[in-house]
């Protein structure tokens, strides 16, 4: 998604412009790139989080990168195709390996998205595999 999500103490955000190409119903934002933006932001919300609690500065080794173990997404209403959307991510739950995280997206100061992602530490191996990827 080549998405940059931000930390502010408090939440991450997350902005993204669909284009013509990510459309279902004309005028309307496909449901399949809403989820990906709930996943690859709440991943990356968990990941922020995560070095936020042990003061350390994000995305420094060693790397703190996350899995998606669990992802579920509410459509509450139709997502229009052409405004900036706004990928909210705020931490529910944090213990252990694993972080549940809440996401919503915002279109036009409207929350039309609103979701869950468990993210479970990714293991070394696949941290190794992230760092390598062309
Ligand atoms: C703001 C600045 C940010 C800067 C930093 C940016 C960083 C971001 C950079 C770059 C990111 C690029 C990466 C993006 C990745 C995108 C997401 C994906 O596409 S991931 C691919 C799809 N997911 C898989 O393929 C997982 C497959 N599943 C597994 O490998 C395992 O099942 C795994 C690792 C998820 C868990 O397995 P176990 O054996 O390691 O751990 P166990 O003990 O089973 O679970 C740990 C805890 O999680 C809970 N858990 C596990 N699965 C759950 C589930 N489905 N639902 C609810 N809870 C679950 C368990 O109950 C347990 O919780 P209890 O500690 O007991 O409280």
């Amino acid at each position: 998604m080549q998405i940059k999500s931000v930390w502010d103490g408090n939440e991450a955000i997350a902005r993204f412009t669909p284009r013509p190409y990510h459309t279902a119903v004309p005028g309307y934002v496909y449901g399949g790139l809403l989820a990906s933006l709930i996943d690859c932001h709440g991943t990356g919300t968990a990941s922020a989080a995560a070095y936020a609690v042990t003061g350390r500065e994000p995305g420094t080794a060693p790397y703190l990168r996350y899995l998606t173990a669990s992802l579920r997404v509410n459509f509450l209403k139709p997502t229009p195709l052409g405004p900036e959307l706004v990928i909210h991510g705020r931490v529910k739950e944090m213990a252990g390996r694993k972080v549940v995280v809440e996401a919503w997206i915002e279109v036009n100061g409207e929350t039309t998205v609103q979701g869950e992602v468990v993210a479970v530490q990714a293991p070394d191996h696949m941290i190794e595999a992230l760092l390598n990827r062309a």
